[in-house]
């Protein structure tokens, strides 16, 4: 079974793709590719274009409260290279269509367990 921290790298790490210059289909091939378009379009996901040490660095960093009022949440101090991506209007499962937007932004995660590590994604700000 998947873990917690496995499901974060699964679905919000792409370390490899430079940011600054992904096509227009980057998010149909990514969601699809990382396993988020079985059963149902996954609506809104965020890939994070950095090496994993610095995304696993946030755990330490500026700890916020979560969006579901845990105090486990943490926020990058610096902005990173992500790319959201969001289902388009025309998206019918199973072809799910998505919008993708590259953004330069401030992450916030949920960091759990020992070590401690990303295994949720909050939001972007
Ligand atoms: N504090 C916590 N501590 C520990 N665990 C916590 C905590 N909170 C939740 N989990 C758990 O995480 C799991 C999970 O999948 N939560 S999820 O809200 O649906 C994820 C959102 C995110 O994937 C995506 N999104 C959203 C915005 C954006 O900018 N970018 C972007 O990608 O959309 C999803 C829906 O919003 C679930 O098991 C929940 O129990």
């Amino acid at each position: 079974k998947e873990s917690s921290a496995e499901k974060f790298l699964r679905q919000h790490v792409d370390s490899i793709d430079s940011p600054g210059n992904l096509s227009p289909t980057y998010c149909n091939q990514m969601m699809l590719r990382r396993n988020m378009t079985k059963g149902s379009c996954k609506p809104v996901n965020t890939f994070v274009h950095e090496p994993l040490k610095d995304i696993k660095a946030v755990c330490f960093q500026e700890n916020v409260t979560c969006k579901n009022g845990n105090s486990n949440c943490y926020k990058s101090h610096a902005s990173l290279h992500i790319t959201d991506c969001r289902t388009i209007s025309s998206s019918k499962y199973p072809d799910c269509a998505y919008k993708t937007s590259q953004e330069q932004k401030h992450i916030i995660v949920a960091c759990e367990g020992d070590p401690f590590v990303p295994v949720h994604y909050d939001a972007s700000v």
